[in-house]
Protein backbone atom coordinates (compact mmCIF):
# COMPACT_ATOMS: atom_id res chain seq x y z
CA UNK A 1 0.00 0.00 0.00
CA UNK A 2 1.18 3.72 -0.40
CA UNK A 3 -0.33 7.19 -0.92
CA UNK A 4 0.63 10.31 -1.73
CA UNK A 5 3.88 12.05 -1.11
CA UNK A 6 3.89 15.59 0.70
CA UNK A 7 4.21 18.40 -0.97
CA UNK A 8 4.45 22.55 -0.18
CA UNK A 9 0.30 22.41 -1.12
CA UNK A 10 -2.04 23.61 -0.17
CA UNK A 11 -0.95 26.82 1.03
CA UNK A 12 -1.44 27.20 4.73
CA UNK A 13 -0.53 23.00 5.12
CA UNK A 14 2.53 22.73 7.59
CA UNK A 15 4.64 22.02 4.83
CA UNK A 16 3.73 25.11 3.11
CA UNK A 17 4.36 27.13 6.54
CA UNK A 18 7.51 25.58 6.01
CA UNK A 19 9.21 27.00 3.29
CA UNK A 20 6.67 30.28 3.38
CA UNK A 21 7.92 31.08 6.64
CA UNK A 22 10.43 28.67 8.30
CA UNK A 23 13.33 29.44 5.69
CA UNK A 24 13.04 33.09 5.83
CA UNK A 25 13.30 33.38 9.11
CA UNK A 26 16.57 30.78 9.43
CA UNK A 27 18.39 33.04 6.20
CA UNK A 28 17.77 35.98 8.74
CA UNK A 29 18.89 33.94 11.53
CA UNK A 30 22.23 32.59 9.74
CA UNK A 31 23.33 36.09 8.32
CA UNK A 32 22.58 37.32 12.10
CA UNK A 33 24.64 34.79 13.50
CA UNK A 34 27.79 35.08 12.11
CA UNK A 35 29.76 38.02 10.65
CA UNK A 36 29.64 37.06 6.78
CA UNK A 37 31.16 38.96 4.11
CA UNK A 38 29.53 40.68 1.41
CA UNK A 39 29.86 37.63 -0.89
CA UNK A 40 27.52 35.42 1.00
CA UNK A 41 25.50 38.16 2.38
CA UNK A 42 24.61 38.34 -1.92
CA UNK A 43 24.13 35.19 -1.46
CA UNK A 44 21.95 34.95 1.20
CA UNK A 45 19.54 37.57 -0.24
CA UNK A 46 19.94 35.29 -3.72
CA UNK A 47 18.71 32.67 -1.93
CA UNK A 48 16.06 34.45 0.01
CA UNK A 49 14.71 35.45 -3.52
CA UNK A 50 15.40 32.15 -4.95
CA UNK A 51 12.52 30.37 -2.49
CA UNK A 52 9.93 32.42 -3.43
CA UNK A 53 9.79 31.11 -7.02
CA UNK A 54 11.49 28.20 -9.05
CA UNK A 55 14.41 25.74 -7.72
CA UNK A 56 17.26 27.10 -9.57
CA UNK A 57 19.83 23.72 -11.11
CA UNK A 58 22.72 22.71 -9.04
CA UNK A 59 24.62 20.31 -9.46
CA UNK A 60 23.49 17.07 -7.98
CA UNK A 61 20.44 18.43 -6.98
CA UNK A 62 19.09 19.03 -10.86
CA UNK A 63 15.98 16.48 -10.36
CA UNK A 64 13.01 19.09 -9.73
CA UNK A 65 14.95 22.41 -11.11
CA UNK A 66 12.85 24.67 -12.51
CA UNK A 67 9.92 23.86 -10.15
CA UNK A 68 7.69 25.75 -7.76
CA UNK A 69 9.49 24.75 -4.34
CA UNK A 70 5.98 24.45 -3.42
CA UNK A 71 5.14 21.12 -5.91
CA UNK A 72 8.57 19.09 -5.23
CA UNK A 73 8.33 16.59 -2.63
CA UNK A 74 8.61 18.45 0.85
CA UNK A 75 11.18 16.52 2.09
CA UNK A 76 13.12 16.94 -0.71
CA UNK A 77 12.36 20.53 -1.28
CA UNK A 78 13.89 20.74 2.70
CA UNK A 79 16.55 18.84 2.04
CA UNK A 80 17.84 21.17 -1.06
CA UNK A 81 17.19 24.21 1.26
CA UNK A 82 19.32 23.38 3.63
CA UNK A 83 21.92 22.23 0.54
CA UNK A 84 21.32 26.14 -0.65
CA UNK A 85 22.05 27.98 2.32
CA UNK A 86 25.33 25.61 3.23
CA UNK A 87 26.68 26.60 -0.07
CA UNK A 88 25.83 30.39 0.51
CA UNK A 89 27.59 30.42 3.68
CA UNK A 90 30.76 28.95 1.69
CA UNK A 91 30.64 25.87 3.69
CA UNK A 92 31.89 23.59 0.68
CA UNK A 93 34.20 25.99 -0.76
CA UNK A 94 37.79 25.52 -0.27
CA UNK A 95 38.43 29.24 1.81
CA UNK A 96 38.75 30.50 5.36
CA UNK A 97 34.28 29.53 5.78
CA UNK A 98 34.99 26.06 4.46
CA UNK A 99 33.38 23.55 7.16
CA UNK A 100 32.42 26.18 9.50
CA UNK A 101 28.94 25.41 11.10
CA UNK A 102 26.01 28.62 10.34
CA UNK A 103 24.15 27.02 12.82
CA UNK A 104 27.22 26.71 15.30
CA UNK A 105 25.84 29.75 17.40
CA UNK A 106 22.55 28.83 17.97
CA UNK A 107 23.78 25.11 19.00
CA UNK A 108 25.88 26.75 21.32
CA UNK A 109 24.07 28.93 23.16
CA UNK A 110 21.93 26.07 23.78
CA UNK A 111 24.60 24.02 25.37
CA UNK A 112 24.98 27.21 27.40
CA UNK A 113 21.56 27.37 28.91
CA UNK A 114 20.26 27.24 32.22
CA UNK A 115 17.45 25.30 30.60
CA UNK A 116 20.54 22.30 29.47
CA UNK A 117 21.85 22.80 32.98
CA UNK A 118 18.62 22.11 34.38
CA UNK A 119 17.90 19.37 32.25
CA UNK A 120 21.19 18.05 33.83
CA UNK A 121 20.24 18.24 37.77
CA UNK A 122 17.04 16.49 37.24
CA UNK A 123 18.51 13.69 34.92
CA UNK A 124 17.63 10.74 36.78
CA UNK A 125 19.33 6.99 35.85
CA UNK A 126 16.42 4.65 35.54
CA UNK A 127 16.28 3.37 32.15
CA UNK A 128 12.20 4.56 31.80
CA UNK A 129 13.16 7.96 32.50
CA UNK A 130 16.43 7.85 30.39
CA UNK A 131 14.28 6.98 27.69
CA UNK A 132 11.74 9.11 28.25
CA UNK A 133 14.46 12.12 28.44
CA UNK A 134 16.05 10.97 25.10
CA UNK A 135 12.54 11.09 23.49
CA UNK A 136 11.49 14.21 24.79
CA UNK A 137 14.60 15.95 24.19
CA UNK A 138 13.59 15.93 20.73
CA UNK A 139 10.87 17.91 21.69
CA UNK A 140 11.83 21.63 20.27
CA UNK A 141 14.94 21.46 17.74
CA UNK A 142 15.71 24.88 17.15
CA UNK A 143 14.32 24.61 13.78
CA UNK A 144 11.27 23.79 15.24
CA UNK A 145 10.79 26.62 17.34
CA UNK A 146 11.84 29.21 14.84
CA UNK A 147 8.15 28.78 13.36
CA UNK A 148 6.54 27.01 16.23
CA UNK A 149 7.67 28.81 19.39
CA UNK A 150 8.54 26.12 22.09
CA UNK A 151 6.07 23.43 22.54
CA UNK A 152 5.13 22.90 26.27
CA UNK A 153 2.02 20.93 26.94
CA UNK A 154 2.59 17.51 27.17
CA UNK A 155 -0.02 15.66 25.39
CA UNK A 156 1.78 12.44 26.10
CA UNK A 157 2.37 9.64 24.37
CA UNK A 158 -0.20 8.29 21.92
CA UNK A 159 1.66 5.14 21.31
CA UNK A 160 3.93 3.22 24.04
CA UNK A 161 5.49 0.33 22.73
CA UNK A 162 8.83 0.39 25.35
CA UNK A 163 9.02 -2.49 26.94
CA UNK A 164 9.27 -4.25 23.09
CA UNK A 165 11.92 -2.13 22.92
CA UNK A 166 13.19 -2.96 26.55
CA UNK A 167 12.79 -6.84 25.30
CA UNK A 168 14.49 -5.80 22.19
CA UNK A 169 17.48 -4.44 23.48
CA UNK A 170 18.16 -7.20 25.99
CA UNK A 171 20.24 -9.10 24.12
CA UNK A 172 23.22 -7.11 23.87
CA UNK A 173 25.44 -6.88 20.24
CA UNK A 174 25.47 -3.61 18.61
CA UNK A 175 22.77 -0.85 19.04
CA UNK A 176 22.19 1.60 16.16
CA UNK A 177 21.53 4.73 17.19
CA UNK A 178 20.35 7.77 14.69
CA UNK A 179 20.68 10.65 16.41
CA UNK A 180 18.82 13.83 15.62
CA UNK A 181 19.34 17.33 16.85
CA UNK A 182 22.68 18.19 19.32
CA UNK A 183 22.71 19.80 22.42
CA UNK A 184 19.59 19.14 24.53
CA UNK A 185 18.60 15.94 22.38
CA UNK A 186 21.81 14.91 21.75
CA UNK A 187 23.21 14.48 25.94
CA UNK A 188 20.10 12.17 26.65
CA UNK A 189 20.79 10.30 23.70
CA UNK A 190 24.33 9.98 25.18
CA UNK A 191 23.17 9.29 28.25
CA UNK A 192 20.99 6.65 26.69
CA UNK A 193 23.72 4.84 25.20
CA UNK A 194 25.43 4.93 28.26
CA UNK A 195 22.91 3.37 30.03
CA UNK A 196 23.10 0.63 27.09
CA UNK A 197 26.89 0.27 27.21
CA UNK A 198 26.46 -0.36 30.96
CA UNK A 199 23.89 -3.08 30.82
CA UNK A 200 22.50 -4.16 27.14
CA UNK A 201 24.97 -3.54 24.59
CA UNK A 202 28.46 -4.42 23.76
CA UNK A 203 28.84 -1.60 21.52
CA UNK A 204 26.49 1.49 20.42
CA UNK A 205 26.44 2.77 16.83
CA UNK A 206 25.75 6.75 16.71
CA UNK A 207 25.11 7.60 12.72
CA UNK A 208 25.05 11.66 12.87
CA UNK A 209 25.08 13.79 10.23
CA UNK A 210 27.77 14.61 7.94
CA UNK A 211 26.96 18.17 7.58
CA UNK A 212 24.67 20.87 8.74
CA UNK A 213 21.43 19.86 8.34
CA UNK A 214 17.85 21.07 9.48
CA UNK A 215 19.46 23.51 11.92
CA UNK A 216 20.41 21.89 15.04
CA UNK A 217 21.27 18.31 13.46
CA UNK A 218 24.10 17.01 15.82
CA UNK A 219 27.58 16.27 13.69
CA UNK A 220 30.38 14.78 15.08
CA UNK A 221 31.78 18.30 16.54
CA UNK A 222 28.48 18.57 18.34
CA UNK A 223 28.85 15.14 20.03
CA UNK A 224 32.12 16.28 21.39
CA UNK A 225 31.13 19.32 22.66
CA UNK A 226 28.09 17.32 24.11
CA UNK A 227 30.69 15.12 25.69
CA UNK A 228 32.69 18.22 26.89
CA UNK A 229 29.83 19.69 28.65
CA UNK A 230 28.68 16.30 30.03
CA UNK A 231 32.40 15.83 31.57
CA UNK A 232 31.59 19.01 33.51
CA UNK A 233 29.07 17.63 35.54
CA UNK A 234 28.20 14.32 34.84
CA UNK A 235 30.07 10.98 35.19
CA UNK A 236 28.62 9.59 31.77
CA UNK A 237 31.07 12.37 30.09
CA UNK A 238 34.00 10.51 31.62
CA UNK A 239 32.74 7.16 30.40
CA UNK A 240 31.35 7.64 27.23
CA UNK A 241 34.61 9.54 25.74
CA UNK A 242 36.89 6.32 27.25
CA UNK A 243 33.72 4.22 25.25
CA UNK A 244 34.54 6.18 22.06
CA UNK A 245 38.18 5.71 22.44
CA UNK A 246 38.03 1.89 22.82
CA UNK A 247 35.39 1.54 19.90
CA UNK A 248 32.58 0.49 21.91
CA UNK A 249 30.89 3.71 21.10
CA UNK A 250 31.61 4.65 17.24
CA UNK A 251 30.09 7.59 15.75
CA UNK A 252 29.44 6.90 11.45
CA UNK A 253 28.50 10.05 9.38
CA UNK A 254 27.32 8.73 6.47
CA UNK A 255 26.06 10.56 3.12
CA UNK A 256 22.92 9.69 2.94
CA UNK A 257 21.98 10.95 6.13
CA UNK A 258 21.43 14.50 3.87
CA UNK A 259 19.90 12.58 1.23
CA UNK A 260 16.49 14.40 0.73
CA UNK A 261 14.68 10.32 0.10
CA UNK A 262 13.50 7.81 2.39
CA UNK A 263 15.10 5.04 3.80
CA UNK A 264 13.67 3.14 1.11
CA UNK A 265 16.20 3.95 -0.87
CA UNK A 266 19.08 3.75 1.32
CA UNK A 267 22.19 2.40 -0.07
CA UNK A 268 23.44 -1.35 0.53
CA UNK A 269 25.91 -0.69 2.98
CA UNK A 270 23.78 1.28 5.25
CA UNK A 271 21.47 -1.26 5.11
CA UNK A 272 23.91 -3.99 6.12
CA UNK A 273 24.84 -1.60 9.29
CA UNK A 274 20.96 -1.31 10.03
CA UNK A 275 20.36 -5.43 9.21
CA UNK A 276 23.48 -6.62 11.12
CA UNK A 277 22.02 -4.52 14.35
CA UNK A 278 20.46 -5.93 16.93
CA UNK A 279 18.19 -2.50 17.13
CA UNK A 280 18.16 0.65 15.13
CA UNK A 281 16.72 3.11 17.41
CA UNK A 282 15.77 6.19 14.70
CA UNK A 283 15.34 9.56 16.83
CA UNK A 284 13.11 12.86 16.08
CA UNK A 285 10.29 14.06 13.20
CA UNK A 286 12.77 13.45 9.77
CA UNK A 287 13.96 10.40 10.72
CA UNK A 288 10.64 9.71 11.46
CA UNK A 289 9.76 10.76 7.63
CA UNK A 290 12.51 8.87 6.51
CA UNK A 291 11.59 5.98 8.01
CA UNK A 292 7.68 5.34 7.17
CA UNK A 293 8.20 7.62 3.86
CA UNK A 294 6.98 11.28 4.00
CA UNK A 295 3.38 10.38 2.73
CA UNK A 296 -0.20 11.14 3.31
CA UNK A 297 -0.60 7.82 5.41
CA UNK A 298 -3.83 7.04 7.03
CA UNK A 299 -2.36 7.87 10.51
CA UNK A 300 -3.95 3.97 11.69
CA UNK A 301 -1.70 2.66 9.25
CA UNK A 302 -0.01 0.04 10.80
CA UNK A 303 3.87 0.65 11.95
CA UNK A 304 4.45 -2.62 11.06
CA UNK A 305 3.53 -2.34 7.62
CA UNK A 306 5.19 0.94 6.81
CA UNK A 307 8.70 -0.09 7.89
CA UNK A 308 8.24 -3.57 6.77
CA UNK A 309 11.18 -3.16 4.13
CA UNK A 310 13.52 -2.02 6.53
CA UNK A 311 16.60 -4.48 7.08
CA UNK A 312 16.34 -5.36 11.09
CA UNK A 313 14.68 -4.16 13.58
CA UNK A 314 13.67 -0.73 14.21
CA UNK A 315 12.06 1.77 16.70
CA UNK A 316 11.19 5.58 16.50
CA UNK A 317 11.93 7.46 19.53
CA UNK A 318 9.58 10.53 18.14
CA UNK A 319 7.58 13.59 18.88
CA UNK A 320 5.05 14.81 16.37
CA UNK A 321 6.42 17.87 14.27
CA UNK A 322 4.40 17.15 10.59
CA UNK A 323 1.79 15.93 9.30
CA UNK A 324 3.01 12.29 8.79
CA UNK A 325 1.74 10.22 11.56
CA UNK A 326 0.99 6.06 11.24
CA UNK A 327 -0.09 3.56 13.80
CA UNK A 328 -1.90 5.98 15.89
CA UNK A 329 -4.97 4.18 17.30
CA UNK A 330 -8.43 4.68 15.73
CA UNK A 331 -10.17 6.07 19.21
CA UNK A 332 -6.92 8.60 19.85
CA UNK A 333 -7.54 9.97 16.09
CA UNK A 334 -10.90 10.27 16.72
CA UNK A 335 -10.71 12.21 19.71
CA UNK A 336 -7.99 14.43 18.40
CA UNK A 337 -9.52 15.12 15.20
CA UNK A 338 -12.58 16.59 17.43
CA UNK A 339 -10.13 18.49 19.56
CA UNK A 340 -9.59 20.83 16.59
CA UNK A 341 -5.78 21.18 17.79
CA UNK A 342 -2.73 20.63 15.44
CA UNK A 343 -2.32 17.47 16.81
CA UNK A 344 0.06 15.90 14.61
CA UNK A 345 2.43 18.53 14.52
CA UNK A 346 2.58 20.86 17.27
CA UNK A 347 4.94 18.92 19.40
CA UNK A 348 2.98 18.39 21.94
CA UNK A 349 2.49 14.20 21.24
CA UNK A 350 4.51 11.42 21.03
CA UNK A 351 5.51 8.35 19.94
CA UNK A 352 7.71 5.27 20.96
CA UNK A 353 6.95 2.34 18.11
CA UNK A 354 8.40 -0.52 17.93
CA UNK A 355 8.87 -3.12 14.98
CA UNK A 356 10.59 -6.55 16.45
O1 LIG B 1 14.58 17.72 14.46
P1 LIG B 1 13.42 16.89 14.03
O2 LIG B 1 12.71 16.24 15.15
O3 LIG B 1 13.83 15.93 12.99
O4 LIG B 1 12.37 17.88 13.42
C1 LIG B 1 12.62 18.56 12.27
C2 LIG B 1 11.60 19.61 12.06
O5 LIG B 1 11.66 20.02 10.77
C3 LIG B 1 10.56 19.54 10.01
O6 LIG B 1 11.08 18.50 9.27
C4 LIG B 1 9.98 20.61 9.20
O7 LIG B 1 10.94 21.52 8.86
C5 LIG B 1 9.52 19.06 10.95
O8 LIG B 1 9.09 17.82 10.62
C6 LIG B 1 10.19 19.16 12.27
O9 LIG B 1 9.54 20.17 12.96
Amino acid sequence: MTTAEITGNPPGSFAWGVLHDRHPKLITQVRDGLPYPPTTERALDELAEEITGEIRPLPGWEEHAGRSWYEVPFLWAESCFYRKLLGAVGYFAPGPWQSVDPFEPVKSAELRSPEFAGDLDTARPDRDALLAASLWGNRADLGFRLSSGEATGDGGLLVDQSQELWSLLGEGGRVVLVADNSARELVPDLLLADHLLADRAASVVLHVKPYPYYVSDALLTDVIAALRRLSESHPAGERLTRAMREGRLEVRAHPFSCAPWSYHDMPSDLADDFASATATIMKGDLNYRRLVGDRRWPPTTPFDEVTAYFPGPVAALRTMKCDVAAGIPADAVTRLDASGEQWRSNGTHAVIQVRA
